[in-house]
């Protein structure tokens, strides 16, 4: 700037709850991530499909990478914060007190984390009463989502949990409440995964029915009687308490949250695409999918007006894009079934052997093994003989059954690293088939995709996003920035500081680093 002063830059914070780590990130006013942390969280699996965490050892995480990524910074041009998560279950008592989801009583484990499939005897009944609020989640409530594990609270720890809890917080919500003391609900995480309609408010019919309706008498005190839009500023913004913890000052804008995912596609979706030849350029962004791939995939269409799809959650109403209808189809575990597959296998500890030689990460190791072996072939062909269905956890998309199994074909007697590396190739490709049988579903039901956006830690693995492009035959384009539900967390701060006006911001935003093409032809 000429004769004048120079503004000082404006700073946002923004924190990501992942299944596994938490991470956050310094962002600029324009989308640039200046610093970024990552810290593990604790996971617990006391029986076999039950998960769980600690609210207070995920919070203790947050505290620990947000100091880290502001040191240095004058923390006055620090403007806003936001925060995304997982959708985990997080319960505590009328003192706010974490209390135990669990036989064992330990109230440190207070989180029903989203992965969780004790309740199917729930979510079977739940889905037997065809209430209408189905129609908006597919047609088959999930058992991921929240009712069913309330449910399983009431009838299996009602002295212990049940009788004694105050509040019931989606884990974004948490978040927001720990740093403002607003117990304030985003719009995002009770549409999602409670059954709220942003056009109807909450449907006792739905709660009495499935024998919950303890909500309907306390007017949805414990779940939330209070809804905002992602985005929106919270109370009178961080409290002093949490402003200690966080390291950050007090007074500071907090914004309303995202599950996740949500904030992957918010940090994708409007990705500036001009001059790369993509067939979305000019096109509306209903034409955009975004891809959140971590532990478990998510994939995020939009539309003006509502789609159903049958087997794909939604459709939500400003869940994630305001004024825009959100379809979620997804894949419980991908970057966990990956990770399964291959720590699992006879030559693992051969593979972490030979790729801390090379100082490289085992996958790394394995997408340039896969290269030697396929001679002339398309690294794809190497999967004639072995194929893997990948509903290990169930099938979330677009078969909404819960009770499918995982299956691997075409196996032999030999265990070396050969083995390996076609075993996890074929699980990448069974990942990228579900992702293009979910597309296949949406778009019969109406949606018209042609361009995928990717982003989360999957999308730092170049086989994966290659076969992605070429299972679907769809360009797959990642951003600049590659920690994206950083940036959709940073939005969510800029958007409560009063700095944008939106959390559709512009799109510059967001640029284009890389886009993989189909490479071969069946
Ligand atoms: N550089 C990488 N190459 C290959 N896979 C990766 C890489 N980084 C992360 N992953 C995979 O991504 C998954 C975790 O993604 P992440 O977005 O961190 O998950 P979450 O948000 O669920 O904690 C893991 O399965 C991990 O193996
Ligand atoms: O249900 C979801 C989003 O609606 C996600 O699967 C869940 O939040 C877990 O996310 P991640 O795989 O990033 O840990």
């Amino acid at each position: 700037m000429s004769g004048g002063e120079q503004k000082p830059e404006r700073y946002y914070v923004g924190v990501d709850v992942g299944t596994g780590s938490v991470r956050a990130a310094l962002v600029d006013q324009s989308g640039v991530l200046l610093a970024f942390a990552d810290q593990p969280i604790k996971k617990w699996e006391p029986q076999f499909n039950h998960h769980e965490q600690s609210s207070e050892d995920i919070w203790a995480a947050c505290c620990v990478v947000t100091k880290k990524v502001v040191q240095g910074i004058d923390l006055n041009q620090i403007r806003g914060l936001g925060f995304d998560a997982t959708c985990s279950l997080v319960v505590l008592d009328k003192q706010f007190r974490p209390l135990p989801v669990n036989h064992e009583e330990d109230s440190h484990r207070n989180v029903i984390m989203w992965l969780d499939h004790r309740a199917v005897s729930q979510v079977n009944r739940i889905n037997e009463t065809k209430h209408s609020v189905l129609q908006y989640v597919g047609g088959v409530m999930s058992v991921e989502m929240q009712a069913p594990k309330l449910l399983w609270l009431k009838e299996n720890l009602r002295e212990t949990c049940w009788d004694k809890a105050g509040h019931f917080f989606d884990l974004p919500d948490f978040l927001s409440w720990k740093a403002t003391g607003v117990t304030a609900r985003s719009l995002c995480s009770l549409v999602c995964k409670w059954t709220y309609s942003a056009e109807r408010g909450w449907d006792d019919s739905f709660w009495k029915m499935i024998g919950l309706e303890d909500f309907v008498a306390d007017n949805y005190s414990k779940i939330g009687n209070q809804v905002l839009p992602p985005g929106a500023s919270l109370g009178n913004g961080l409290t002093p308490e949490a402003a200690r913890d966080l390291g950050l000052l007090p007074g500071i804008a907090v914004a309303a949250s995202l599950i996740d995912a949500h904030a992957g596609g918010l940090g994708v979706i409007g990705a500036d695409v001009k001059g790369h030849g993509l067939v979305c350029e000019g096109q509306p962004v209903t034409s955009r999918l975004a891809v959140i791939c971590g532990t478990s995939s998510c994939h995020m269409g939009i539309s003006k007006d509502p789609i159903f799809v049958p087997g794909v959650w939604g459709p939500y109403f400003s869940a994630m894009v305001p004024g825009f209808w959100l379809n979620e189809g997804g894949q419980s575990v991908t970057g966990k079934l990956i990770d399964h597959m291959v720590e699992g296998h006879a030559a693992f500890p051969e593979l972490q052997v030979k790729a801390t030689a090379r100082c490289q990460s085992v996958y790394a190791y394995l997408n340039s093994h896969l290269d030697l072996i396929k001679k002339a072939q398309p690294v794809g062909f190497l999967t004639v003989d072995l194929h893997v269905w990948p509903d290990f956890h169930g099938n979330r998309s677009p078969l909404a059954d819960l009770t499918l199994k995982g299956m691997v074909t075409g196996l032999k007697l030999s265990q070396d690293l050969d083995d390996l590396a076609i075993l996890y190739l074929a699980t990448v490709q069974a990942i990228a088939l579900g992702t293009r049988f979910i597309i296949e579903a949406m778009e019969a039901a109406g949606h018209s995709i042609s361009t995928l956006f990717l982003c989360g830690g999957l999308s730092k693995n170049p086989l994966f996003v290659q076969m992605h492009a070429d299972i679907t035959g769809m360009p797959v384009v990642l951003s600049q920035e590659v920690e994206s539900v950083l940036v959709g967390a940073a939005i969510l701060g800029a958007c409560a500081s009063g700095d944008f006006a939106s959390v559709q911001v512009q799109r510059e935003f967001h640029s284009v680093i890389a886009i993989f093409r189909k490479q071969w032809q069946k």
